[in-house]
C-alpha cells in the first residue's frame, strides 16, 4: 500500500521511536550543504526565479538556512506567497537529511504562517530532526524575520520517508535523471548514499 491509501495524519513520533543519529561524514558545523540538484526549485542555484535557499549544518542534526524573499514570490502585492515560504520550510527540513546521510522525501509538512512576509525580507530558518522511526524521520521548523533572533514568521512540522535512489530513476524524466546522472558531483552524492545506509 502506498503513503497516499493510508491516513498520514500523525506528526508525533510513536512511542518507540529512536532520536536521530548524526552520521559521523556528516558536513562539519558552520559548512554550508550546497544544492542537492541544480534545478532544485528550493535550492539550485540554475533556478532563476527560485528560492536559492542556503542551509547550513548546525550541531547535532540541526540546520539553519536563509532565503530572500524576491518579487518573483508574491502571493498578495509586496508579500510572499505563503506557498513560497511553505517550500522554504519543506527545503531547510529535507536538507536536515544529508546530516543522516539519508535521502528521504516529505510525505506530510504541516505549516503554521504566524506574521506576513514582505518581499526584501531575509527568512531565517532554523530546522531539526526530533526522532526516526523506521523509514520515518520526524522534524520540526522555524522561519524568523528580521534577524536569526527575530518573531517567527512562519513554522513547520513534518514527516519525511526514507527512499532508495531508485525512487527518483524510476519516477524522474529519463532527461534530467540521465543529465543528474552525468553530473559527477550528483553520482558521487548518490553512490555515497547507497554504501552509507
Ligand atoms: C540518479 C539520479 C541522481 C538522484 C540523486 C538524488 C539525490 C536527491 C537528494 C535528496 C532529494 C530530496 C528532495 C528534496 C526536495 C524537498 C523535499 C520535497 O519536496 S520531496 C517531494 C515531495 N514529496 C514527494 O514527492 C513524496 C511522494 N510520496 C511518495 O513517494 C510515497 O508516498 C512515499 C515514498 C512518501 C511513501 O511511500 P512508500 O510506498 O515508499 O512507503 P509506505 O509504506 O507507504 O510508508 C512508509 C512509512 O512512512 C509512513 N508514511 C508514508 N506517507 C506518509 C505521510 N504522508 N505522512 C506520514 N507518514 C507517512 C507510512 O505510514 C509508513 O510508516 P510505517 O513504516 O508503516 O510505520
Amino acid at each position: 500500500m502506498s503513503g497516499t491509501d493510508k491516513a498520514p495524519t500523525r506528526l508525533t513520533p510513536p512511542a518507540d521511536a529512536v532520536a536521530p543519529v548524526r552520521h559521523p561524514d556528516a558536513p562539519a558545523p558552520g559548512e554550508l550543504l550546497g544544492a542537492h540538484y541544480g534545478h532544485c526549485f528550493g535550492c539550485g542555484p540554475a533556478q532563476a526565479h527560485g528560492l536559492q535557499l542556503r542551509a547550513r549544518a548546525e550541531d547535532g542534526v540541526r540546520v539553519t538556512a536563509e532565503f530572500t524573499v524576491k518579487e518573483a514570490h508574491q502571493g498578495a502585492p509586496g508579500l510572499a506567497h505563503g506557498g513560497v515560504l511553505a517550500t522554504a520550510l519543506d527545503e531547510t527540513l529535507g536538507s536536515l537529511n544529508w546530516l543522516l546521510r539519508v535521502i528521504a522525501v516529505t510525505g506530510r509538512l504541516e505549516t503554521d504562517f504566524l506574521r506576513p512576509v514582505p518581499v526584501g525580507t531575509v527568512l531565517h530558518l532554523d530546522a531539526e530532526i526530533t526522532a526516526v522511526h523506521g523509514r520515518k524521520i520526524y522534524s520540526t521548523a522555524v522561519g524568523r524575520i528580521g534577524g536569526p533572533g527575530g518573531p517567527v514568521a512562519v513554522r513547520a512540522d513534518a514527516v519525511f520517508v526514507e527512499v532508495k535512489v531508485d525512487h527518483f530513476i524510476d519516477n524522474g524524466r529519463p532527461a534530467e535523471i540521465q543529465a543528474a546522472m552525468a553530473d559527477p558531483d550528483q553520482v558521487r552524492r548518490a553512490r555515497a548514499f547507497e554504501v552509507n545506509p
